[in-house]
This record gives structure tokens, C-alpha cells and sequence, in this order.
């Protein structure tokens, strides 16, 4: 799977991000609402226009349309077709391909056993549970084994159980099949878990890229350390109203 290079990358909201994604990582973009992280993944999808180069494997894909970047793009809402069932769902992709039947027969079984899900090939997404509908959207990603996964919180309706189990087949899955993926959280802990490195956005800027212990022990700019920093900011507080009432 191609190594991913950003350069120089600007739009109305971006500004001049540098970002180089090597084979077969885990890349978290992690930020604050409305730092510009759903506007990138728009960006290397191909959805929306931008100025600077990126480039796959060193090779420029800027003319490249939305439909042939080879790109899986797993949206926040998921947007299931709500009149297909779930094996139409999940083949859609393959048929838009013009695959042959017999392959596409034979992709749809493996994604159903992937994601754990054979037992929901004929229903219909508004019969399913918020679970059942992220494996059926990732089967759905996954189906036409793209290069490169590109996921926008997709797990953010779920409880957090669910969330973790499901989140740990997906890493399994991505580590197996070394897809490079780009997903993007405002969650620390989900970047922390998840991410081989993790990239902050903030204001349409990158602030660090760096593996999680090097982000939460090093932070370089003064933002970084208060939006990582939070959590341990509440926690001081709270014990410090404890030792006063003890
Ligand atoms: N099509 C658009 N036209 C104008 N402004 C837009 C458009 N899309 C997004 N924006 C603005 O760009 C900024 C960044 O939005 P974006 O969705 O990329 O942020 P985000 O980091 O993904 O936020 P969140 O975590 O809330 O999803 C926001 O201020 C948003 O209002």
C-alpha cells in the first residue's frame, strides 16, 4: 500500500501542511472542532480542490478524479443506502468497478466473514444496530481493497464497548492487510491507541507529527500542550477539592 506525501497543501481553510504518511501506516489527525480535519480527508479523496501536490508512492495524483484515487472514504454518518440491503451495500463499490461476478460473489463473502457479519447480508441498514451498521460501512470500504482508508470518526455514535471491540478488529484488519489509513478524532485516547504516529491540526495548521508518547511527553507549541493537557488539568483539581474536604 502507497506511502501518502502531502506538500505544501492549501485551500480555504488549510494552510500549507506538510505531511508524509509512510506504507502501511496508522495516521491519526487529531484536533479541536473545526480545525480543518474533515476538509483534508475531502482533500486527498479528491472531494474538494486545493493548491500544493499529493502524491502516492512519489507519484503525483492531482488529476486524478474522486472515483479512480482508490481511495476508501468511511464518512462520519456512514451514509449506508438506506434502500439496499447490506450485501448490495457492500458490493456497490465493486459493481461501480464493472468487477465480474464471480469476483465480486467472492469479495462479498470475505468482507461478510471479515467484519463479522454474515448473518446480516439480506437486511437493511434501518434494521440494524449502530454496531451492525459501522461493519457493514467498513466491509463496505474495505470491499474494493483500496490503497489508502481514509475515516472521519466513524465510530463517534457508538458506546464505548462496542467502540473499542470494534475499533481493535479494525486495527488487527489494517495491521494484516498493511492499509494505509488517515483517521481523524478529537478524541486523545482513541489517537493515543490507535495512531503509529498522530498529526494535530489546529486552525487549519499542523502544530506536531509524532509518535503518541513523543506528542503527550514533548508537546512543541503552547496549544499542544493545553489541548493535550486537559484531562490532567481536570484530574489535579478534582484531587485538590479532595485533600481540602478530607
Ligand atoms: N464547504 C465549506 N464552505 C465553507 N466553510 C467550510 C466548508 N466546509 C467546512 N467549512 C469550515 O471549515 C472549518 C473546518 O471544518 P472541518 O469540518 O474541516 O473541521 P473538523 O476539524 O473536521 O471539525 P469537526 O471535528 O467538528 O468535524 C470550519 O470552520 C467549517 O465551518
Amino acid at each position: 500500500m502507497p506511502a501518502i506525501e502531502l506538500r505544501n497543501i492549501s485551500n480555504f481553510i488549510c494552510r500549507n501542511i506538510n505531511l508524509k504518511i509512510v506504507d502501511g501506516e496508522f495516521m491519526v489527525l487529531l484536533g479541536p472542532t473545526g480545525a480543518g480535519k474533515t476538509t483534508l480527508l475531502n482533500i486527498v479523496s479528491g472531494l474538494i480542490e486545493y493548491e500544493g501536490s499529493i502524491l502516492f508512492d512519489g507519484v503525483s495524483i492531482d488529476r486524478i478524479p474522486v472515483n479512480r484515487r482508490h481511495v476508501g472514504y468511511l464518512l462520519q454518518d456512514l451514509a449506508l443506502f438506506p434502500h439496499l440491503d447490506v450485501a448490495s451495500n457492500i458490493t456497490y463499490g465493486l459493481k461501480m468497478q464493472k468487477r465480474c461476478v464471480h469476483e465480486i460473489e467472492t469479495k462479498l463473502n470475505e468482507m461478510l466473514y471479515l467484519m463479522n457479519i454474515a448473518d446480516l447480508a439480506r437486511r437493511y441498514p434501518s434494521n440494524l444496530s449502530g454496531g451492525e451498521r459501522q461493519r457493514v460501512a467498513l466491509a463496505r470500504a474495505l470491499a474494493p481493497s483500496p490503497q489508502v482508508l481514509l475515516l472521519d470518526e466513524p465510530m463517534s455514535n457508538l458506546d464505548p464497548m462496542t467502540k473499542e471491540k470494534i475499533l481493535g478488529e479494525f486495527k488487527n484488519i489494517q495491521q494484516k492487510r498493511r492499509i494505509t489509513t488517515i483517521y481523524v478524532t478529537h478524541d486523545q485516547d482513541e489517537a493515543i491507541s490507535l495512531g503509529d504516529r498522530v498529526s494535530v491540526l489546529n486552525e487549519g495548521r499542523i502544530e506536531q507529527t509524532d509518535t503518541p508518547d513523543e506528542l503527550f511527553y514533548n508537546p512543541r507549541t503552547e496549544f499542544l500542550a493545553r489541548f493535550l493537557g486537559a484531562k490532567n488539568r481536570v484530574r489535579a483539581q478534582h484531587l485538590k477539592i479532595k485533600v481540602k474536604t478530607a
